[in-house]
């Protein structure tokens, strides 16, 4: 045969499981979009159409959502931990799962008019922010790397641009004062690979890398988003003991000052054009120490 086959991997995608807990009237949701990938001993399903060593992706799909009853869904991470142990011990030629989860928040809402109380069962989705998690499971280690995307933030000044190279090509003015603007897409991966040793708090290890983000980037005057991203990934590393390394990929989203002056009006840092493309994208990770560097630089496709 003229061709080998190289790598390969096979599962469901995106299966959209929303898991609701009831606790009397008041009621939890979790809802998330999981996509399994399975690897190992899977030559023969290509060469010969031998089928002996697949598990249907039908398969895969109920197992996600049986899981999602049998387990619950404590947490995104913890919820692909079992799934990604579960297809790996319990059939023989696969090797490895990599579980990528996506997860939409919901907040409580509902008619609290007349002072009743807000009704437990009652949620409005929280813009477009998502958490995501990437679990790896090769039957010894574990990789989870924890994420967000779409959270969009802005600064209205203490944001400064200038001293930068200039060429025959540029026309870029040096800013002084500027809005600093960006949506903040963050993958961090923690030091725990081994069932040996005692697993994070996943809830509670992302509510604090995510405040952080927040903090440090409302909290730093900022002369590049350069340094704007190193100080945000530090400050997640800092303050989080279980993580080893964060990548951020920020968007600069570019606000121009509108030139007012045809008009008669003046425009002291009040009236931008908020420009959606092109787009500046400042990418970098931020390691630990000593850490070793294995977030992958392209964010993967589901
Ligand atoms: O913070 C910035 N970093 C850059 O590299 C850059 N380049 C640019 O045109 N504007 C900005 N802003």
């Amino acid at each position: 045969m003229p061709t080998i086959l190289g790598q390969n991997q096979y599962g469901k995608a995106e299966n959209r499981v929303v898991r609701i807990t009831r606790d009397g009237a008041t009621h939890h949701i979790k809802d998330l979009n999981v996509s399994v990938a399975l690897s190992g001993d899977m030559d023969e399903v290509h060469y010969s159409g031998s089928n002996a060593h697949v598990l249907p992706t039908d398969t895969v799909k109920n197992t996600v959502f049986a899981f999602a009853k049998k387990y619950g869904i404590e947490s995104a991470e913890q919820f692909g931990i079992h799934l990604a142990r579960h297809f790996v011990t319990s059939q023989e030629p696969i090797h490895r799962a990599r579980v990528r989860i996506e997860e939409y928040s919901w907040e409580r809402t509902g008619n609290t008019a007349g002072g009743a109380a807000e009704p437990g069962h009652s949620f409005v989705r929280k813009g477009q922010e998502t958490r995501t998690s990437e679990i790896g499971y090769d039957g010894e280690r574990w990789r989870i790397v924890s994420g967000l995307t779409g959270l969009t933030v802005l600064n209205s000044t203490d944001s400064e641009f200038w001293g930068y190279v200039k060429d025959d090509y540029t026309t870029l003015e040096e800013a002084y004062d500027r809005i600093l603007a960006t949506d903040v897409s963050a993958r961090w991966r923690h030091h725990w690979t081994s069932d040996e040793t005692p697993m994070p708090d996943w809830e509670r290890s992302y509510e604090q890398a995510r405040e952080h983000l927040l903090q440090a980037f409302a909290g730093t005057y900022s002369l590049s988003l350069q340094q704007t991203l190193f100080q945000m990934g530090t400050r997640v590393i800092e303050h989080g003991d279980e993580i080893a390394e964060i990548r951020l990929s920020l968007p600069n989203n570019h606000h121009f000052l509108v030139d007012l002056t045809p008009f008669g009006l003046d425009n002291d840092h009040e009236v931008y054009a908020a420009a959606d493309r092109p787009y500046g994208l400042i990418e970098a990770t931020v390691l630990r120490d000593g850490a070793e560097s294995l977030i992958p630089a392209e964010p993967a496709e589901l």
